[in-house]
């Protein structure tokens, strides 16, 4: 079997207040390989999110580590967490996130401009993403003029502009209806058969779910494989 892309190993993560301790994570060990699809199924609270961020390293957990590539991401620098997080990985999540004094473009190129990328080209490149989630006739809305839907694939071409290997999606259609919630869908798995890009994606909708490769789900600390047909 090829080495995983992702792989975490005896994750916990416990949240303390003055008269209670929450054990959310406890020994979590997980692996998504290149190019796979997994959907994390559980019940509100169960602490998908904060798996996803633990992955995402956008949070830290109390024991345990994440490997990438076979390499330990919780022994980098928080700089170096930054740059990886930028050059690797895509993250979308319910409430997109987009910044509302920005062109839809220029949402979509924010990575690069963050990067120090020339102004120009990263235009041209958000440009042709919105083209591929198709929305070339909306690069100069802002995201208060575009539906929900719309700004969900604002806020997936601005996951894909780094080609990452990986996006991490946090109810990405949470707050959308069935039909844009199909269409978020199918431009999920065209961009994975495309570019091979991997999705772990927290969802409450088990028929999005079943449209993984792999459903997790994530009960008392722990995660279990759902099997599915
Ligand atoms: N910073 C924090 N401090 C204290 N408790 C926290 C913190 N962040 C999360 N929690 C608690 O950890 C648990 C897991 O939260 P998490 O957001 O990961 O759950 P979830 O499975 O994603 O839930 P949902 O499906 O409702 O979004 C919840 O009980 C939450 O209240």
């Amino acid at each position: 079997m090829p080495s995983p892309l992702f792989k975490c190993e005896n994750i916990c993560k416990q949240y303390s207040d003055a008269s209670n301790t929450l054990q959310i994570l406890n020994n979590v060990n997980f692996y998504i390989s290149a190019g796979e699809t997994v959907a994390i199924l559980g019940a509100s609270g169960s602490g998908k999110s904060t798996l996803l961020h633990i992955l995402g390293t956008l949070d830290t957990p109390d024991s345990g580590d994440v490997f990438y590539k076979e390499q330990s991401l919780f022994t980098k620098s928080k700089r170096q967490q930054a740059l990886f997080r930028n050059a690797e990985l895509g993250f979308v999540y319910q409430f997109h996130h987009l910044l509302p004094e920005f062109s839809a473009a220029e949402n979509v190129a924010m990575p690069l401009f963050i990067k120090g990328d020339n102004r120009k080209k990263s235009l041209v490149r958000a440009k042709e993403l919105l083209a591929r989630v198709g929305l070339q006739d909306r690069e100069q809305h802002r995201p208060h003029q575009l539906s929900g839907g719309e700004r969900q694939r604002v806020a997936i071409a601005r996951a894909l502009i780094n080609q990452p290997a990986m996006i991490f999606a946090d109810e990405p259609t949470g707050n959308l209806d069935d039909k844009n919630t199909a269409s978020i869908y199918d431009l999920i798995s065209d961009i994975n058969k495309e570019f091979k890009t991997s999705f772990l994606l927290v969802t409450h909708d088990l028929q999005l779910a079943k449209k993984m490769d792999r459903i997790m789900y994530l009960e008392n600390g722990q995660l279990r494989l759902m099997e599915h047909n």
